[in-house]
């Protein structure tokens, strides 16, 4: 089952300047940066309990960031829900008739398993379901 609103994601074009404005205009704690290849996407995350900041960037100028950026420029970008079994939350989904992404979850950050909504399925909103990994 859905169990936190795991994080807020925002795309942002220029990631070291989006870093720096987090962590010394906004003052947030800072957890650091992790590239994803799975995703080809670059990752910083802010803590803010019981939810976080994400910010998210193209890996190497590819990947769905950068699509996003070129049609939209930076934003909001989605909303990740954490849950406790993503498989059983997928089938549950997937049977009232929600669109997803991929047929199974991949590697996220922090060691997690994600899977992605179409937006289309939730009143444009991009939803992300992570399960963590161990290293958080
Ligand atoms: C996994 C690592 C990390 C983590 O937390 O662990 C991350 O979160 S990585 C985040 C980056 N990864 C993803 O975003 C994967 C899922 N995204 C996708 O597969 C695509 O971006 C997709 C399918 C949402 C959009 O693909 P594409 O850009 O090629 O399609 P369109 O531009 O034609 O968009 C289709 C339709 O969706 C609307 N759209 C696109 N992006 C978003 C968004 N972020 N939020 C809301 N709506 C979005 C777009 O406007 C189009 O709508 P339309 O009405 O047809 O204009
Ligand atoms: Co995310």
């Amino acid at each position: 089952m859905i169990t936190a609103l795991d994080h807020i994601a925002i795309a942002v074009p220029d990631f070291d300047q989006a870093i720096k404005r987090f962590m010394e205009d906004f003052g947030l704690p800072f957890d650091g940066t992790e590239d994803v290849p799975d995703a080809k996407t670059s990752t910083a995350f802010f803590p803010l309990p019981p939810t976080q900041i994400e910010l998210v960037h193209p890996l190497n100028g590819e990947g769905p960031i950068a699509g996003y950026l070129e049609k939209r420029g930076g934003g909001l970008h989605h909303l990740c829900f954490r849950s406790d079994n993503i498989f059983e939350d997928v089938e549950r989904l997937k049977a009232k008739g929600y669109r997803f992404l991929s047929d199974a979850p991949s590697p996220g950050a922090h060691g997690s398993q994600v899977i992605f909504i179409h937006p289309k399925s939730c009143d444009g909103v991009l939803i992300e379901i992570n399960q963590p990994g161990d290293e958080h």
